[in-house]
Parts: structure tokens; C-alpha cells; sequence
């Protein structure tokens, strides 16, 4: 988790001068829509965790910045709602044991209007989070998936001194037996654009576009998962030479500002999903909070690129960079 941050600082970038950025513009296709800026909020579980209204305030706030909106399967909303605040709504999919729930679950995405379905590959298990362990994390009742019926509940039993509730939960739902045949199976169902988010290897990068997948996320899940797993400001690179324009590249974990945004697209990113500053935003200040968190990476986006000469997006992912040898 530390890692990520300190990979994006490591990026150094060469601005051009003497470039007329007076009518700059951030604006880009991302996920197949048009967009202001070149950025979407990642999926989070959970949000009435954070704020009564949750999941509904977060995508109110993406819905007014112009950005899509990617609703977790597990959110304490439900996707009918969320795609109701008029946000671009993007469904995040884990893989279940439960195929028939799994399969009503992008009719209900598909039916709901969601422009696209996320599926995360980097949870065959949740990642071992001593936090969580060490507080004795237990959902309060008020936070249940939404989505998922009487799957969505509390557990009553939690599952050992080994596992958070929410732990335990999750392995009781998700199926660690995802394989790319099954990523061809989902691909057959639904005629919606298919993102795959938590890759890091640039040979999975290109058996994703093999399965004719539209978007790949370069994530390490905002370092949740695999303790130790390359920041992706690292990753990235080889992802998107793989890829070699052949689908859209986003990446997440670490994305603070919009000096990081740049440094994305620098790295040849299509654009950047938010994580944990949305949530920053919502739990200090609701849908005014979270919709603040987006102006305001937004706007340092526009000022960075008026420093470093680029008076549009694909001007940024021209732009040099090179990596400093340790911290300051
Ligand atoms: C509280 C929390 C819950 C998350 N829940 C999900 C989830 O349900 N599905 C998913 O694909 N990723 C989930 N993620 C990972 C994020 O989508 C994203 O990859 C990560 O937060 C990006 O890193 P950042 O927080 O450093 O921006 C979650 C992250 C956080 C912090
Ligand atoms: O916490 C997470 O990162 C996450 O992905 C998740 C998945 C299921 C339930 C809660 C959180």
C-alpha cells in the first residue's frame, strides 16, 4: 500500500514550454464515453459504512463531476439505485459460487442500464489485513449487500480467530476457481464492454485482450490483496506496451492528485479509477465531499497540464518521464 504512493512520487516528468495551453482540455473517451477528465471512481464496498446514504451520495457526486460511476458488487446500495443518481454506472463483479446469482446479477446490471461490467481478478480470497483482524472487523447491520439478497446479510457464526467477518463472508461467496475460460464464458453472455480489473503481469494484459476484453485496470487493489505485489506506477509500463493500444489500460492504487492523473497518462494510461479519497470525501462531507475530492483532482490535473506544456490529453501520454533514484 505504501509502495503505491511512493512509486507515483518516484515519477519525474519532462514538461514541454512554450506550447499555447490557454484552451487546454482534459477532455477523453474513458470506458467508452466521452468524459471532462480522464478518471472514474473505483469500486468500494460498503459505503452506508461511511455515510448514511452511501453508494447513492458517492455516484451523485461522480454523476455531477461527468464521471462513470463502478458500483461494487458488494455495495450496501443497490445497483438500481445507483444507476438512478444518472452517473455513468459500471458494475464491479467478483467471480461466485453461485453462477445462477452471478448470471442475474449482469441481467439485473444490464437491465439497470450500467454501460459496462467490471470484473475483479485479484480476489480469489480477500487479502490476510491485520487491521481488520487485530479491531475484530464485523459488519454493523445496516451495511449488507445490497445486491446480493439474503446472500448480502451477516454472518452469525464469524469465522475464527483467522478471519474477519467480512473475511468470511466473502469466502463463502467468492469462487477462487476463476480461470480465462471462465472470463471467455462471461464475455458470452453479455454484449456489454467487459473491464478486467487487477491486472499486473503484461502476459495476463495480453491474455485479457486475447478474451476479448475492452479495458484492463493495472491494480494491486490499492495494495489490499497481495502484501508485497508491484506498485502499479511499476507495472504499468509493460502493461501498456502488451497491450499495444489493442484495448483501454486504466490504472489505480496510489492516485492522490491530479499531478499523479498526469503522471498516468505520462505512463501511457488511458486514465485513472479513484479509490480511497472518494471515500475520504464522502465520509467527511457526503455527496458535497466526495463531489469536492473530484473537482479538486480535477483541477490540479488542468493546472499540471498547463505546467507541463499539454494542452490535451493525448499531449500528456506523449509526455517524457523518468524515475528518481530513491526519496528525497
Ligand atoms: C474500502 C475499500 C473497499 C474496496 N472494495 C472493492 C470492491 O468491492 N471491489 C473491487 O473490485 N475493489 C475494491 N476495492 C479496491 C478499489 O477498487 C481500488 O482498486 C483501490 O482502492 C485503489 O487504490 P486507492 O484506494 O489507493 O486509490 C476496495 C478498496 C477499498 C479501500
Ligand atoms: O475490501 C476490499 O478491498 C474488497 O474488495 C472487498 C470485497 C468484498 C467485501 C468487502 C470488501
Amino acid at each position: 500500500m505504501r509502495e503505491n504512493g511512493r512509486a507515483f512520487d518516484r515519477i519525474r516528468l519532462l514538461p514541454r514550454v512554450a506550447v499555447d495551453v490557454a484552451g487546454r482540455t482534459a477532455r477523453t473517451r474513458l470506458l467508452g464515453l466521452p468524459v471532462p477528465v480522464p478518471l472514474a471512481v473505483a469500486p468500494m464496498a460498503y459505503q452506508t459504512w461511511l455515510h448514511p446514504d452511501g453508494e447513492v451520495a458517492a455516484a451523485s457526486a461522480a454523476a455531477v463531476a461527468g464521471v462513470p460511476f463502478v458500483v461494487s458488487m458488494m455495495a450496501s446500495r443497490t445497483v438500481e439505485e445507483v444507476a438512478a443518481t444518472g452517473a455513468a454506472t459500471v458494475m464491479q463483479l467478483y467471480w461466485l459460487r453461485d453462477r445462477g446469482l452471478f448470471r442475474e446479477l449482469v441481467g439485473r446490471a444490464e437491465a439497470a442500464g450500467c454501460v459496462a461490467l467490471m470484473l475483479t481478478v485479484d480476489v480469489p480470497l480477500l487479502g490476510r489485513r491485520l487491521r481488520d483482524l487485530r479491531g475484530g472487523l464485523v459488519r454493523p447491520a445496516n451495511v449488507v449487500a445490497a445486491n446480493l439478497g439474503r446472500a448480502g446479510g451477516g454472518l452469525d457464526a464469524v469465522g475464527g480467530a483467522g478471519t474477519s467477518e467480512v473475511a468470511a463472508h466473502t469466502g463463502v461467496l467468492f469462487d477462487p476457481s476463476l480461470s480465462w475460460a471462465d472470463v471467455a464464458w462471461i464475455r458470452s453472455v453479455t454484449r456489454l464492454p467487459l473491464v478486467l480489473k487487477g491486472i499486473l503481469d503484461p502476459d495476463d494484459a495480453a491474455l485479457a485482450v486475447a478474451a476479448g476484453v475492452d479495458t484492463v485496470v493495472v491494480s494491486n487493489h490499492g495494495g489490499r490483496q497481495l502484501d508485497g505485489a508491484v506498485a502499479t506506477a511499476v507495472a504499468l509500463p509493460a502493461v501498456v506496451d502488451a497491450v499495444d493500444g489493442r484495448c483501454e489500460v486504466l490504472v489505480d492504487s496510489g492516485v492522490r492528485g491530479g499531478v499523479d492523473v498526469l503522471k498516468a497518462l505520462a505512463l501511457g494510461a488511458t486514465g485513472v479509477l479513484v479509490g480511497r479519497p472518494l471515500l475520504w470525501g464522502l465520509a467527511a462531507g457526503g455527496a458535497a465531499g466526495a463531489a469536492r475530492v473530484l473537482d479538486l483532482i480535477g483541477e490540479e490535473l488542468h493546472e499540471a497540464m498547463a505546467l507541463a506544456g499539454c494542452p490535451d490529453v493525448d499531449s500528456a501520454r506523449r509526455l517524457r518521464t523518468s524515475v528518481a533514484g530513491g526519496d528525497r
